[in-house]
């Protein structure tokens, strides 16, 4: 038998789940088939996932290696440069070959991963303080650059404890007055009261009721109590029973000692609804509820039965934000039908009656306003992707302030082809814009359809609404159309699992960087496929999802995207200083290799130890800003500012490195043969000559470059360990700023101390003091020119805007070039109108025919048509 996960999902038990109740259908125990076992469980997905992280196509790391192969390029050129110097000066084929070896080590900074792999882990760990458990750290830095995130509605935006509200019973097809939930009131004996007692998949586990909120709380409302319910299983009886509800001591009178619930059709997303099979205890006949989207249970439901104010009453209560449940019923023989195990959801979910409506309130949580507000302000677009009814949604999104008050939003409704028409699309325009300061709520014609205002302001104010039906349709019929209509979606409802992660897949197409936050399992699909997907719940969603937050609340977004800009700007600085390092030794080697020497050991040890590795360990201590910045960090290694600001710096690397080089020969004192040319060591007497003879390192050469070197090293720190917008300043990072505070301790002892033993440690000779002044001057000019020219040049975001300006820059995202496009366009946004889709000529050819429809007639005007063909 074919298996499909997605169709028995209900049915599975996954590696971990602990099973609480089970139920038989004869005498026989409940079998189960292993389908899967080991790393193949869900279980073990997850634990591999965690143990070999899946590789991901970062762009940053397909640069990084670009990068590095440049940096080998140029060392390659040393090795070549190392070896005619050699060669020319007659040195011997080994040490040419040392050197240039030499030469090659010193272009490879194998730090480089290690650094990066580090920052990543810092990230983690602070994360995980905050809350945010991570089991793909690569996408710390994707988080960085977010700039769309997806919303799940119920449990996300608002609460998952729902409050009783109300309900509108129907009968004789006609809505009577509502009923509504005060805590003296109960309802009278009824087949609402019926199907509350009884349509929902609670259980008791350790003696407390258990199960989805809106099943509690409808449960609650009616005051009966709940029992599980062992039947006594009989061979020849084909009811078995899953439990049994009776009225409690604080219910409503009922003619009945309780109901029997004896088969569940459990509720599922895609199915947007859940049924049972119920009997009252002593009665023969057995009654089916169903309980779910109250569109999709009027489907199950028979015409004559459905009142005509069925739309106009549901709307009524989701523009108010409610969230709003169907009920229906229908009574059906014992007899007629089959056993249970085998029954068919269809055969029992038809020919219902309906019964009303069921109010809850859907309140947001408290902290979704200020997170949606601040997410505005970062310019991070949101949207809402739920499976609940739309105007429902639509009111939470301007409730919640995802559209605000001022905002144009158009209702688009899709239609399937049907047996003489293409498929159709209608705008609608929903809000009018707020004239002053009074803003209606009505539908009305827009006035920007008169074209008053500019089209980029309205673009910005524009919010698309649909529905998930429609959605399908856009993707199938209007697939030219979709992703302009991407670029202002901000409702999405009634969204089944699979369509909220290709919508998700859609917004990627369009270069969006992409989050998605959620709770439920029906948001397991777009939590995997999005850029970042944030799990609130620590269930089946924290399965899926690279991340899961303890918070229960939307804050856990901002701060991961601020965690996820200062890991990524991090990552970019250890990149700009390691290439730094690499090429202040590069220029340092090749002028020392120019006059056959180079640095000793002991000096490079100490660059190794004191510089590099201080530098990888501690400069990704820095904590997140705790603003959101209004733009994203740059994602880019191969980007204008970044490349310049290395051949900015390399530059100075030459110019400092050579004017040391340079001048020191200039000298009187210099001299290449005699080291103590200049000063001679304090251990020396002329009675009783102790000098030995100096090393192969020790002479003016090294004993300039390399404090030069050093401190420049220590400048690149401090230019590079960027702080604001994204990160926290560098002082707030003390463990690195103390450790550069003894480096410029140690080197500058080292520059200035006349101390024998030092000189011979450290491989250096002793140097005029106006010469280490001079060293000092040197270096602190660098400083100064280096610092202003990172923070004043490459880190100022007006110039760089300036200077895209200048050279008419456009970016190449789909989105932009869409957006541009858009602005365009006089048609756009479309008002008051159905577009038709016709598919003609070859496949994929789709054109949109244009039809005025003020009435937003689902009937094609056929002369209006023909008059637009
Ligand atoms: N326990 C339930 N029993 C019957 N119907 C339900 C139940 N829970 C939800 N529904 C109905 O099914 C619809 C779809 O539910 P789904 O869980 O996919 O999304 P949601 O909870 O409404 O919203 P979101 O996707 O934002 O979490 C709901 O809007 C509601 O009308």
């Amino acid at each position: 038998m074919a298996h499909s996960d997605e169709d028995y999902k209900k049915h599975v038990l996954y590696c971990g789940t602990e099973v609480i109740q089970t139920k038989r259908h004869s005498q026989d125990l409940v079998k189960a088939v292993v389908l899967q076992t080991g790393f193949n469980t869900a279980k073990g997905e997850l634990v591999r996932a965690i143990l070999y992280n899946k590789p991901m196509n970062v762009k940053l790391h397909r640069e990084a290696i670009r990068f590095l192969m440049v940096l080998v390029a140029f060392s390659i050129l040393g090795v070549i440069y190392t070896a005619a110097v050699y060669i020319k000066n007659g040195a011997s084929v080994y040490d040419t070959v040392v050197m240039s070896l030499l030469m090659l080590t010193v272009g490879i900074n194998a730090a480089l991963p290690a650094s990066l792999t580090l920052c990543l882990l810092y990230g983690q760990i602070r994360l995980k303080k905050k809350g945010i458990f991570c089991i793909s750290p690569q996408r710390i830095n994707l988080a960085g650059q977010l700039n769309l995130v997806c919303f799940d509605k119920t449990g996300t935006l608002t609460e998952d404890i729902l409050d009783l509200y109300g309900v509108l019973p129907c009968e004789k097809n006609c809505f009577q007055d509502i009923i509504l939930f005060t805590s003296s009131n109960n309802l009278c004996w009824c087949p609402i009261l019926q199907a509350m007692a009884s349509c929902h998949s609670l259980i008791t586990l350790d003696g407390e009721l258990q199960g989805d909120p809106l099943d509690l709380k409808m449960f609650g409302g009616t005051g009966w109590e709940f029992e599980d319910y062992k039947a006594k299983i009989k061979e020849d009886d084909p009811l078995n029973c899953c439990a049994m509800v009776k009225p409690g001591p604080n219910a409503a009178k009922a003619p009945v000692e309780g109901i029997l619930i004896l088969h569940q059709f459990p509720f599922s997303s895609s199915l947007q609804r859940m049924s049972v099979i119920t009997q009252i205890i002593g009665e023969s006949n057995l009654t089916v509820f169903m309980k779910g989207a109250p569109e999709m249970v009027v489907r199950f439901c028979k015409p004559e039965t459905i009142p005509d104010s069925f739309s106009t009453k549901l709307d009524d209560y989701t523009v108010q934000g409610f969230r709003v449940i169907g009920l229906a019923y229908r009574t059906v023989l014992k007899e007629g039908l089959p056993v249970f195990s085998d029954i068919d959801r269809e055969v029992v979910e038809c020919d219902l009656t309906f019964l009303g409506l069921l109010i809850l309130e859907n309140r947001l949580k408290s902290e979704t306003n200020s997170v949606l507000e601040e997410l505005t302000e970062a310019n991070i677009r949101a949207v809402m992707v739920t499976g609940d009814n739309l105007q429902t949604a639509v009111t939470v999104g301007k409730k919640s302030g995802m559209i605000p008050f001022n905002c144009n939003i158009i209702m688009l409704e899709a239609c399937e082809p049907q047996k003489d028409l293409p498929a159709s699309v209608t705008w609608k325009c929903l809000t009018e814009i707020q004239a002053n300061g009074d803003h209606k709520d009505k539908e009305s014609q827009c006035n920007f359809g008169e074209r008053l205002i500019n089209i980029p302001t309205i673009l910005g104010n524009l919010h698309f609404a649909m529905n998930g039906k429609s959605y399908q349709v856009l993707t199938q019929h209007f697939s030219n159309l979709l992703p302009k209509i991407l670029l202002n979606g901000t409702i999405f409802a009634r969204m089944t699992p699979k369509q909220k992660s290709t919508l998700i897949e859609e917004l990627q197409k369009l270069d969006y960087f992409v989050g998605m936050c959620g709770d439920g399992a029906n948001d397991c699909g777009a939590l995997k496929m999005a850029h970042v997907g944030i799990s609130l719940s620590e269930l089946e969603a924290s399965v899926a999802s690279p991340f899961t937050s303890k918070i229960p609340n939307i804050e856990c977004v901002p701060l991961l995207i601020k965690e996820g800009r200062n890991t990524l700007i991090t990552s970019l600085s250890i990149f700009k200083f390691l290439t730094m390092f690499q090429l202040i030794g590069i220029v340092c080697v090749v002028f020392l290799f120019w006059r056959l020497t180079l640095l000793g050991n002991y000096q490079y040890l100490l660059q190794d130890l004191a510089i590099n590795i201080i530098c990888t360990l501690t400069m990704s201590l820095n904590h997140a800003a705790p603003k959101l910045a209004p733009y994203r960090p740059s994602g880019q290694l191969f980007s204008p500012p970044l490349l310049l600001s290395i051949f900015m710096h390399f530059t100075f690397t030459l110019i400092v490195q050579g004017t040391a080089f340079f001048l020191l020969q200039e000298q009187p004192w210099f001299s290449e043969t005699d080291v103590f040319s200049a000063c001679l060591p304090l251990n020396y007497s002329t009675v009783n000559i102790t000098v030995t003879q100096p090393r192969h390192a020790e002479n003016f050469f090294t004993t300039t470059m390399f404090p030069v070197t050093g401190f420049h090293l220590i400048i690149s720190e401090i230019v590079f360990a960027k702080g604001k917008p994204f990160r926290q300043p560098l002082y707030t990072n003390y463990l690195l700023s103390t450790l550069i505070i003894i480096q410029v301790a140690i080197y500058l002892f080292i520059l200035f101390a006349d101390i024998d033993s030092l000189y011979t440690a450290i491989e250096t000779v002793c140097t005029p003091y106006y010469w280490r002044v001079n060293i000092l001057i040197m270096v602190l000019t660098l400083f100064f020119v280096s610092y202003i020219a990172e923070t004043w040049f490459i880190d100022n975001r007006e110039l760089w805007l300036w200077i895209k300006r200048l050279f008419k820059y456009k970016s190449k995202s789909q989105y932009r070039k869409l957006q541009r496009k858009i602005q365009k366009d006089p048609e756009w946004p479309p008002q008051n109108r159905t577009d038709y889709a016709v598919q003609n000529v070859s496949e994929g050819d789709c054109r949109i025919v244009v039809c005025n429809n003020s009435h937003y007639s689902s009937v094609p005007n056929s002369e209006k048509e023909s008059e637009q063909l």
